[in-house]
């Protein structure tokens, strides 16, 4: 077995996945009454074991840009989810260096019945960020995100894309050393986008550490000078961005 741990990369690393697999239950029974007939006959309700993740090991240094790509339900999204902690592996190990913060999900971390501004604060703190310091950049966050007086409006009447802009203004305007993107600007519409694309890049030049889950290739390209492919659940291809896109157009689905 290899260790990843003992890879070596020019760079610090900054997220270490080690040999980590990830099992979920996909269960066989397809309505409530299927079970509850099984549980009036005494029989079992079925579920089986699955790997959404099978041994996946890669290191990603501290400042890299790196895209994980593949197919849907290959594993990206879990892949993300170990690096934020939101899941634990069921066998090996992740370790990252550093602030964490993720753009996993849509408004994560956001409470509908909060308005805008609760909601700023409360990430913010979840985010590690002090009262003082949240006052310090409230403005630039509301300015970068556009949603003007509807800060004020609880967040369960925004629109997903709104949800989106308030989401990524907080966790591009904390102090992080690690920023996870799954998908989530694909919900902005094109000049927003841009917007993200320029704040991403300014990141990243400072020497924060990307991962990115994208089907959009132009995005990654863009974006990353790396990607991972994932393919049923396996890393299929490690290395430079371009190679990764030909891998993931040439391989069957
Ligand atoms: N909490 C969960 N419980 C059960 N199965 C899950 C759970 N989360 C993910 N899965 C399954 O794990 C597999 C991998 O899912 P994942 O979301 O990581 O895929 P993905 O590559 O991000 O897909 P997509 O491109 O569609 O977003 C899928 O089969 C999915 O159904």
């Amino acid at each position: 077995m290899s260790n990843t741990l003992l890879q070596t990369s020019d760079a610090t690393p900054s997220i270490i996945v080690d040999h980590v697999t990830k099992q979920f239950l996909k269960r066989n029974t397809h309505s409530f009454k299927e079970a509850f007939i099984r549980w009036v006959k005494r029989g079992k309700v079925r579920a089986d074991q699955f790997k959404a993740l099978d041994d996946v090991s890669f290191q990603i240094g501290e400042g890299e840009s790196v895209a994980v790509l593949g197919f849907n339900g290959s594993g990206k999204s879990t892949t993300l989810k170990l690096v934020s902690g939101v899941l634990e592996p069921d066998a090996g190990r992740v370790f990252t260096r550093g602030r964490v913060a993720g753009l996993i999900e849509v408004g994560a971390g956001f409470h509908p019945e909060l308005s805008g501004r609760e909601n700023v604060y409360l990430n913010a703190a979840i985010l590690g960020m002090s009262k003082a310091q949240t006052d310090a950049r409230f403005d630039d966050i509301v300015a970068f995100s556009e949603i003007g007086d509807f800060i004020d409006q609880e967040v369960k009447h925004y629109s997903s894309g709104m949800f989106m802009r308030l989401a990524f203004a907080v966790a591009i305007h904390v102090d992080l050393d690690v920023l996870l993107v799954d998908e989530v600007l694909s919900v902005g519409d094109a000049p927003f986008r841009q917007k993200c694309y320029a704040k991403i890049e300014e990141l990243v030049a400072k020497g924060v550490t990307m991962l990115v889950v994208s089907h959009d290739m132009g995005t990654v390209q863009r974006l990353c000078r790396r990607g991972i492919v994932i393919h049923e659940h396996k890393v299929l291809f490690d290395g430079g961005i371009e190679e990764a896109v030909e891998v993931i157009k040439s391989t069957p689905h």
